[in-house]
C-alpha cells in the first residue's frame, strides 16, 4: 500500500519525546481504527476536535475538525483531519481571544488567548508528513489539542 511507516509517539515526558518508544505506525490497522473511533467520539459530542488522550490513548494523535457553530458561525467547514504526532514550527506574536470548550471539562467554557496563526508539521493518516499553515479558530483547535497531548486543558491558559 502507500502507507508509509510513520512511527507514533507515546506520550510522556516531553524530554523523553525522541526516545519514546514507537507503539504503532500509520500503517497498523489498530492505529486507523483508534482515528475511527476518534472520529465517532468526535462527532457523538458535536465537538470541532479531540485528542487521544482524552479516550485513555497516551498517543501524539489529534483530530481537527472545524466547521459553523453558534459561537463561530463563519469557521470554515473542513474535512476532518487526523495529525500523527503534530509539532508547532512556528507560530504569530499576535494572540487572539476566544471562547473554548473541552469534552473533558465539561459545562465549562473560557475565553482562552490563542496564537491567531501557527504553521504545523505533522503525519496524515497515511504516514505522510505535511507542513501547514492555520489561521483563526482552525489555528485555535489545533492548539487546543497539542496541549491535550501536553496534558494541557484550556482552563490552564485562561487569564
Ligand atoms: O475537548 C476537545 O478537544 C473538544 C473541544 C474542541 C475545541 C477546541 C477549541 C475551541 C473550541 C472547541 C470542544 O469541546 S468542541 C465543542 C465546541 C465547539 C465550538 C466552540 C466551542 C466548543
Ligand atoms: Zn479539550
Amino acid at each position: 500500500s502507500n502507507s508509509r511507516r510513520l512511527e507514533i509517539l507515546q506520550l510522556g515526558n516531553p524530554r523523553l519525546r525522541d526516545t519514546a518508544q514507537a507503539i504503532a505506525s500509520s500503517s497498523d490497522p489498530a492505529l486507523q481504527a483508534l482515528i475511527d473511533q476518534l472520529l465517532v467520539t468526535m462527532h457523538a459530542s458535536n465537538g470541532v476536535g479531540i485528542a487521544a488522550p482524552q479516550v485513555g490513548q497516551p498517543i501524539c494523535l489529534v483530530i481537527v475538525a472545524s466547521r459553523p457553530n453558534p459561537r463561530y458561525p463563519d469557521a470554515p467547514e473542513m474535512e476532518p483531519v487526523p495529525m500523527l504526532n503534530p509539532r508547532l514550527l512556528s507560530h504569530s506574536d499576535e494572540t487572539v481571544k476566544g471562547w473554548e470548550g473541552c469534552l473533558s471539562v465539561p459545562g465549562i467554557r473560557g475565553l482562552v488567548p490563542r496564537y491567531r496563526e501557527i504553521e504545523v508539521e505533522y503525519g496524515d493518516r497515511h504516514g505522510n508528513l505535511r507542513r501547514q499553515v492555520f489561521t483563526d479558530f482552525v489555528a485555535r483547535i489545533v492548539q487546543h489539542e497539542v496541549d491535550h497531548l501536553n496534558g494541557l486543558v484550556f482552563v490552564d491558559r485562561v487569564e
